[in-house]
Parts: C-alpha cells; sequence; structure tokens
C-alpha cells in the first residue's frame, strides 16, 4: 500500500469530525462539488414528507402559526449566524442569492448618502454579483468600477459609497482578507458589502467581530439546503433601524396582516423580508441545519485545512508537473476548495466523473474540488488525486 493511503487512514482514524459523514446520503462516488450543490443530510426526506403531509396537507392554513411557518426566515436565520459570527436577531432567511445582493447593495448605497457617488465591486466576482451590482448602482444614481479585491483599499476615497466582495473567490478558493478590507472600507467611510457563498459552513466568518454591515450568502452549498434552498441575508444591528429596502414587500412590514396602503417597516433582520417565503426549501434547509448539532466552526477549519493540504501532497506525488494549482498555499489565503488548472479541463473532469470523482469544471481551463469537512474524508482526498493523476496520464 502507498505511504499515502497509510497516510489517509491515520488521518482518518484521528478525525473528530469523522462520525459525522454517517449524517449525510453519500456513495462511493468522491463527491467532491460540496462547493457547488451540498449532499443530503439524511434525515430531510422524512422531515420534508411531514411538512407535505401533516402541515400542509392536514394543518394546511394553520401551518402558518401552529408550524411556525411564519417566523421560518428568522428562525433559520438564527441557526445560521452563529456559524457566520453572528449575534441573533441579524440574519433573514429567504429569496436567492442574487436577490440579496440587489437588496443589500442598493440599501448600502442609500444608507451611504447621496454624496457618495460610486459603488467599487469584485473585479474577479461570481457574474451575478457583477451584474446585480451595475443594476443597483444606475438605478440609485451611481457609477460602479471593478476592482481586484487587492486594489480595493487604493481605489476607496470619499466617494465611495459601498463595495461588494466576494469572500472566497469561487474560481480560484482564494480568501479574501475580510477583516482588513472591511477596516480600511470602514475607514474610507464606506459601507461593507460581502457575499458569502463559498465561505458560509466552510471556515468562521466573525461578521460582527470584524463590523460587516451587510451580507449575504447561499444556503445550498456548503450549509447543504439542498438545490435553490433560500439565501440569508445579514444586516449588522445598528444599521437596521435605517436599512431601507429596495423591495419592501407585506412580509417586511410592521404589521403584515394590518394591510395597510402605506409601508411601515419591521423592526430587526425581518426588515430584509420581502414576499411569502418558500416554505418547503426553507424547511428543508432548516432540517438540513441539525447536521451541525455539536460541530464547532473552528473545527471545521481546521479539518478543511488539513483536508486541502493533503489533498495538495497528493496531486503533487500523482500528477505532479501535469496540473498547476492556482488556490493559494498559505492557510490565510484559502478556502475550502483546490482550483488546478490544466490543458482540457472540461474533457479531464468528465473523465474523473466517469472515475467516480466529482467535481468540477470553470472555463476556460480550472478544475475545481470542493472539501466539505462534514462529510469528505482523508481517503477520500487520496483517491481523487490518485485517479486525476492516472486520467492526465491517459
Ligand atoms: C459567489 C456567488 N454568489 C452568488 C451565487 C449564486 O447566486 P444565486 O443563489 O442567486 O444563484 C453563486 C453561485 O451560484 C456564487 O458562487
Ligand atoms: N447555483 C448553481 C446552480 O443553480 C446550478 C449549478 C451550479 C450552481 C452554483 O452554485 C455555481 C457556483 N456558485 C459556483 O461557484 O460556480
Amino acid at each position: 500500500m502507498s505511504e499515502l493511503i497509510l497516510r489517509a487512514e491515520e488521518l482518518d482514524a484521528a478525525d473528530a469530525l469523522a462520525p459525522v459523514r454517517s449524517r449525510f446520503v453519500l456513495d462511493d462516488v468522491v463527491y467532491l462539488d460540496g462547493n457547488s450543490l451540498g449532499a443530503l443530510p439524511a434525515h430531510v426526506p422524512d422531515r420534508i414528507a411531514d411538512v407535505v403531509r401533516r402541515e400542509w396537507g392536514e394543518l394546511r392554513i394553520r401551518s402558518w402559526e401552529e408550524s411556525g411557518w411564519w417566523t421560518a426566515p428568522e428562525r433559520i436565520g438564527d441557526r445560521i449566524a452563529p456559524l457566520v459570527g453572528a449575534a441573533p436577531g441579524q440574519v433573514v432567511v429567504g429569496d436567492s442569492t442574487s436577490v440579496n445582493v440587489f437588496k443589500a447593495v442598493v440599501a448600502a448605497a442609500r444608507l451611504a448618502g447621496e454624496e457618495r457617488t460610486e459603488i467599487l465591486v469584485d473585479a474577479t466576482t461570481f457574474p451575478t454579483d457583477g451584474y446585480i451590482a451595475e443594476s443597483a448602482a444606475r438605478l440609485t444614481g451611481r457609477t460602479l468600477r471593478a476592482v481586484t479585491p487587492a486594489e480595493v483599499p487604493d481605489a476607496l476615497g470619499p466617494r465611495t459609497a459601498a463595495v461588494l466582495l466576494n469572500h472566497v473567490d469561487y474560481r480560484t478558493g482564494r480568501l479574501h482578507d475580510l477583516p482588513a478590507l472591511t477596516a480600511a472600507i470602514h475607514a474610507a467611510g464606506a459601507l461593507a458589502v460581502w457575499d458569502l457563498c463559498h465561505s458560509a459552513g466552510a471556515l468562521p466568518v466573525g461578521l460582527d467581530r470584524h463590523g460587516v454591515d451587510l451580507a449575504v450568502g447561499c444556503t445550498y452549498k456548503y450549509l447543504n439546503g439542498g438545490p435553490g434552498s433560500p439565501a440569508f441575508l445579514y444586516v449588522r444591528r445598528e444599521l437596521q433601524p435605517r436599512f431601507d429596502s429596495p423591495l419592501p414587500g407585506w412580509n417586511s412590514h410592521a404589521e403584515p396582516f394590518g394591510m395597510r396602503p402605506s409601508y411601515d417597516p419591521a423592526p430587526g433582520a425581518v426588515r430584509g423580508r420581502v414576499g411569502t417565503p418558500d416554505i418547503l426549501s426553507m424547511l428543508s434547509l432548516e432540517a438540513a441545519l441539525e447536521v451541525w448539532e455539536g460541530v464547532d466552526i473552528d473545527a471545521v477549519r481546521a479539518k478543511s485545512l488539513a483536508l486541502t493540504d493533503f489533498f495538495l501532497s497528493c496531486v503533487a506525488e500523482y500528477a505532479g508537473g501535469l496540473v498547476e494549482s492556482v488556490t493559494p498555499t498559505a492557510h490565510g489565503e484559502r478556502g475550502s476548495q483546490v482550483s488546478l488548472r490544466c490543458e482540457n479541463a472540461g474533457d479531464v473532469m468528465k473523465r474523473l466523473i466517469e472515475s467516480g470523482v466529482v467535481g468540477d469544471f470553470r472555463p476556460p481551463d480550472v478544475l475545481r474540488f470542493g472539501f466539505t469537512p462534514l462529510y469528505t474524508s482523508f481517503a477520500e482526498a487520496e483517491r481523487a488525486a490518485r485517479v486525476l493523476g492516472a486520467v492526465l496520464k491517459g
């Protein structure tokens, strides 16, 4: 047996998170795409069957109150809050990430005041954030400038209203320095809006500690909420009274059943709600979050770094010289994925998937491998690198 296989066995035997894997539905496939769609937690189907059959089928309309449907967005927000370092009452769940990016950027521009005429957006962002920021800028009468996160400190100035950044780059897996960038944005008098899609559930974020103003994130990646599960929006407590939503639907009204013609926003995170929540998806997410019972996000981070370190050393052994890592080696700059560049990456990923290793391909030449510490083992990291080496050597 190779040394790396033995090493993987030792690492798995010493892994305190290893038992959490049994909380998920998994098979023999090495699933390294949890950074796109997390695996199914085993108890979710029964919970959803109960929601459909009993809460909807039998209780019907009564469930809005009796089954806690009405308050699900803020209740589930409070369940996500500790994972992203937020005290209760600041996170609300609902809508897609894209819609929440829109709410957050428009609200940030409004909070910044009219004399601040420019919004900065991460030039390396997942495209939806760029599209939405452009529209938000146009609607609020601001100009939009795309800069890389490294260029942000120099681009800031008295005209900057808000800056929209990704915590982890979806393509390279680079972790950006949220504390330092947030501090620089604040020093310029602007607001910091963070997209946590690739960090929520993968590493500690520390939203409150670092004074982040607004943040959004999806729940179908490392939070395993299921395909299209609702996103979350964080609004820092001090900003909530002035948070002026561009989508002030009736669910965010102080008295939604008052059916008043004029809008009076609810206090707190509820102000980030819009319309009727997607209850089936929302309650799937709530059930999925139970896998975090007894799990410490710092332990998740430690395992994530150990997994990606180990995978990189296995890649060096099995595929050295055939791929180039575009993910930083420094721990402080790495999220929970490894991105490797190679020729014909699209075809390579197809062959990997046929061989039982699922990652994904992002144009033009990146193979992405996401490591979900709740269910990925070191043996799987070794096997993925070994199969990659075999595929590349043809
Ligand atoms: C950084 C980032 N933002 C946003 C999204 C997606 O937004 P939505 O949930 O609206 O599809 C993704 C991935 O899909 C993403 O990686
Ligand atoms: N949101 C997705 C979807 O609806 C279909 C397929 C993939 C996705 C993704 O999550 C893509 C992902 N954000 C990425 O980092 O590429």
